[in-house]
C-alpha cells in the first residue's frame, strides 16, 4: 500500500467525528487548576476562578455536541456549590488525620495522600455528573485514577468523612452508595455481581452504611448488598450478600507452613 492509500484508509476508519483528545488534555489542566484553587494558599482564588470559567467554556464547546443536552448553565450551578464541596473535602482531610496513626500533619494529608486526591477529584466531578454534564466528570476521575490507582466512578454517592488509606487498586462502581465515616483500605472493590449491558441504569453496586471499615483487598459485590452500620469487613473477604449492622466479617484462609530442618 502506498502512502496516499494508507492515509486514505486511516481517514476512512477514523470515524468518530467528536473524538477530540484536546477535551481530555483541557479537562486535566482544568482539574489541576481547580485543585490548586481550592487548596493551595499561593493560588489566588479570584483570578483563578475567572480562568477556570474560561477553561470550562472551552470544555463546554468540546463536550456538549448533543443538541438535546445544553450545557451553558453548568458552570454557574457548579461554582455556587464549590464552598460546600470544599467544606466536605476538609471533613475528609480531618477524618484522615484523625484516623491514621501514621499521619503527621494535615498538610501531609492534602499533599501526600492519594486517597484524599482521589476523593477530592471525585467530589468535584460528581457535582458535574449530577448536572448531566457529559464526559468531563469521567475524564476527571480517570485522571485521578491514572495518578492514584483509585477508580471512583463520578456517579457513586459518597457521604461525609470518607477515608481511603494507602489508596491504590480501589474500585468504587457507578451506583455504589457510601454513607458517613466509612474507611476503606487498598485493593477494595465495591463492584457489580455480574456485568451485562442490560443492567445499565439499575443499582449494581453495594451500599455501605455509616461507620463501616473495610480492610485491604475485600471485594463486596451486588446492588442489593448492604453492609450494615458499624461493621468491620476483614481483609480479602468476598461478600455477595448483606451483612447485618455491628458485624465483624473475617476471611479465614488455610495457611500451611512447612519448616524444613536447616541443612548446610
Ligand atoms: C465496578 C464494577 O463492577 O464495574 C463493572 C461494570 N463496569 C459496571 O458498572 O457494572
Amino acid at each position: 500500500m502506498d502512502k496516499a492509500s494508507i492515509i486514505k484508509n486511516i481517514k476512512e476508519h477514523k470515524n468518530q467525528p467528536n473524538l477530540r483528545f484536546e477535551l481530555k488534555e483541557r479537562t486535566e489542566s482544568f482539574t489541576n487548576r481547580l485543585f490548586y484553587t481550592l487548596f493551595d494558599i499561593d493560588t489566588p482564588v479570584d483570578e483563578n476562578l475567572d480562568l477556570l470559567e474560561k477553561e470550562f467554556d472551552a470544555l463546554v464547546n468540546l463536550a456538549c455536541w448533543q443538541v438535546d443536552k445544553p450545557c451553558q448553565r453548568v458552570w454557574a450551578n457548579f461554582v455556587v456549590r464549590l464552598p460546600q464541596i470544599l467544606e466536605k473535602l476538609n471533613l475528609d482531610a480531618e477524618a484522615i488525620v484523625n484516623c491514621d496513626p501514621a499521619s503527621l500533619s494535615i498538610e501531609e494529608v492534602y499533599m501526600a495522600y492519594p486517597g484524599f486526591y482521589a476523593i477530592a477529584i471525585y467530589r468535584l466531578a460528581h457535582e458535574l455528573y449530577i448536572d448531566g454534564f457529559p464526559l468531563v466528570p469521567r475524564l476527571m476521575t480517570e485522571y485521578a485514577h491514572r495518578q492514584t490507582g483509585v477508580d471512583i466512578n463520578p456517579g457513586a454517592r459518597i457521604g461525609n468523612s470518607f477515608f481511603i488509606d494507602h489508596a491504590t487498586g480501589v474500585v468504587i462502581g457507578e451506583t455504589a452508595i457510601i454513607k458517613n465515616n466509612v474507611k476503606i483500605y487498598q485493593g477494595v472493590t465495591l463492584g457489580a455481581l455480574y456485568v451485562a449491558k442490560k443492567l445499565q441504569k439499575t443499582k449494581r453496586h453495594p451500599t455501605i452504611e455509616n461507620n463501616v471499615t473495610i480492610y485491604a483487598n475485600a471485594t463486596i459485590l451486588g446492588g442489593d448488598t448492604v453492609i450494615g452500620e458499624n461493621s468491620i469487613i476483614g481483609g480479602n473477604a468476598w461478600i455477595t450478600e448483606s451483612v447485618p449492622a455491628n458485624s465483624t466479617v473475617y476471611h479465614s484462609p488455610i495457611i500451611k507452613i512447612k519448616t524444613l530442618p536447616h541443612v548446610s
